[in-house]
């Protein structure tokens, strides 16, 4: 079977999309793992498929490179860039993912700002945080970001009995100067440090907030750079959270499953 896709990277996170809008496409966990696969296929973290849908601009299908599905945030941003070079969207958008209904604003340059759902808690565990901003995020706030054991450190709490059993992924954020955070990401579904996770990062900056930092919290990543926005209240709710950050079609092409 050949299947037309686009890959897209949106802050080196990277993702094989499909346009499902006729329905004929599905695939097993298998054909998943083939497709992101690093050796055997094209290659990804993620496998996006845009869909039709009732009311909004359109469906998104997120799947991690295992076949699991969660948020993706970075994925979103993608997802909407693509439906934009679909003509599916004008500027603005508005799109079904896994954790509900999102909307979206492409700005010039590829910059799309992406609004997330809102954060009702923040669990203190020890000197760490656990938070959901779609998908699940662990953030340790550390010291030296460039030397940490990201996967080592990162897979003993994804794997951890605290979160069995679906498990999280993990944040290390180091606090820089200028209201800005480093951020690397242990990503469940991935097994692997990505380049950038924009869920992450999102959870990050709103733990960053309860350390002093306003908003929009800049971000940096191994793939590049990001902002946050958020409004908190005093009761320790997050609202009016946007995830803003460049997203970019790589190459298209075809592929035998
Ligand atoms: N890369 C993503 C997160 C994708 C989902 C995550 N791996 C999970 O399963 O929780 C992002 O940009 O948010």
């Amino acid at each position: 079977m050949k299947l037309h896709f686009y890959k897209y990277q949106a802050t080196g996170n990277d993702f094989v999309v499909m346009d499902n809008r006729e329905g004929k496409l599905s695939f097993t966990k298998e054909q998943i793992e083939k497709i992101c696969h690093r050796k055997f296929g094209v290659g990804a973290d993620g496998l996006m498929l845009i869909e039709k849908h009732p009311s909004l601009n359109f469906n998104l299908e997120y799947f991690n490179s295992d076949g699991s599905q969660s948020l993706c945030g970075n994925g979103s941003r993608a997802a909407v860039h693509f439906a934009s070079q679909l003509g599916l969207v004008n500027g603005h958008s508005t799109f079904q993912a896994y954790d509900g209904p999102h909307s979206a604003e492409l700005l010039s340059a590829g910059i799309i700002r992406l609004k997330m759902n809102d954060v009702k808690e923040i669990q203190l565990i020890g000197d760490d945080y656990f938070l959901n901003t779609g998908s699940p995020h662990y953030i340790r706030f550390v010291d030296d970001i460039k030397q940490y054991p990201v996967v080592e450190e990162g897979r003993k709490i994804r794997y951890s009995n605290a979160f069995k059993p679906g498990g999280t992924n993990v944040n290390f954020v180091q606090l820089l100067a200028d209201n800005t955070i480093y951020v690397r990401t242990y990503e469940r579904g991935v097994e692997d440090e990505t380049l950038s996770c924009g869920t992450g990062v999102t959870a990050a900056a709103l733990a960053a907030s309860l350390k002093g930092y306003s908003s929009p919290v800049d971000i940096k990543v191994i793939g590049g750079d990001l902002s946050v926005e958020f409004k908190s209240s005093h009761s320790g709710t997050f609202s009016e959270i946007f995830l803003v950050g460049p997203a970019k079609m790589v190459f298209e092409g075809d592929l035998e499953l």
